[in-house]
């Protein structure tokens, strides 16, 4: 990268982190859309700890996503989804990326819209279908059509991913170039008058 690129870099980050101001910072989306990838680049962009709520929960439960639907059901998975991410926020400020279906639950959602920033990652079906079909543990997919569940999925949750504070289109670029169209979402976000990380209930 020659010195002037280097520099809108770092000017980019730094404004980026300026509209941010000590709040958190949370992604959602559907499966695929590069929520944990990208989520965790931003992280390391911005230089505040990153944290993946999927993650979270397989390491707090001791399952993987998957144990967790089968022995419990999704209804139980949501209840933990809630907890886990109402203490991870109150714990930032930090990059947090969710479960797709974190935001679609109306008591988390309340919760990432209190507890900072939102930014929905938003991508078109092919892209998503292409990323989720190389591996296989979301169990939500494990249907006899899963293209058609995704699409279902794009249909019931767009509407509601579309509350989000911001939005950036997720294609196949390089992570890097998603990771600058994330920052400079950021920087165009409204300073004055948002509560910080501290101030939620
Ligand atoms: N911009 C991108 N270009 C190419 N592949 C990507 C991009 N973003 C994410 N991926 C890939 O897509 C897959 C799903 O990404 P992931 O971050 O797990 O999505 P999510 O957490 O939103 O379900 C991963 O294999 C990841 O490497
Ligand atoms: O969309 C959903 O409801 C889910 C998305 C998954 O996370 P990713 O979006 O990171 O794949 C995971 O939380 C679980 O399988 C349920
Ligand atoms: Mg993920």
């Amino acid at each position: 990268m020659n010195e002037v690129a280097s520099i809108a870099e770092q000017s980019l980050k730094q404004r980026a982190s300026a509209a941010l101001g000590g709040r958190n910072l949370t992604l959602v989306g559907l499966m695929g859309a590069g929520k944990s990838v990208i989520g965790k680049l931003v992280a390391q962009a911005l230089n505040v700890p990153f944290v993946d709520t999927d993650a979270e929960i397989e390491k707090v439960s001791r399952m993987t996503i998957s144990e967790l639907f089968a022995s419990y059901g999704e209804t139980e998975f949501r209840a933990l989804e809630t907890r886990v991410i109402e203490r991870l926020l109150k714990q930032g400020p930090r990059v947090v990326s969710t479960g797709g279906g974190a935001f679609i639950n109306e008591a988390t959602r309340a919760q990432i819209k209190a507890g900072g920033v939102s930014l929905w990652l938003k991508a078109d079906l092919d892209v998503l279908w292409e990323r989720v079909n190389r591996r296989d543990h979301r169990p939500l997919l494990k249907t006899e059509n899963p293209k058609q569940t995704l699409e279902n999925l794009m249909i019931q949750r767009y509407p509601i991913y579309a509350e989000a504070d911001l939005t950036v289109l997720s294609h196949n670029v390089r992570k890097d170039v998603m990771v600058n169209e994330v920052l400079k979402a950021l920087a165009g976000l409204p300073k004055a008058g948002l509560a910080k990380t501290g101030d939620m209930p």
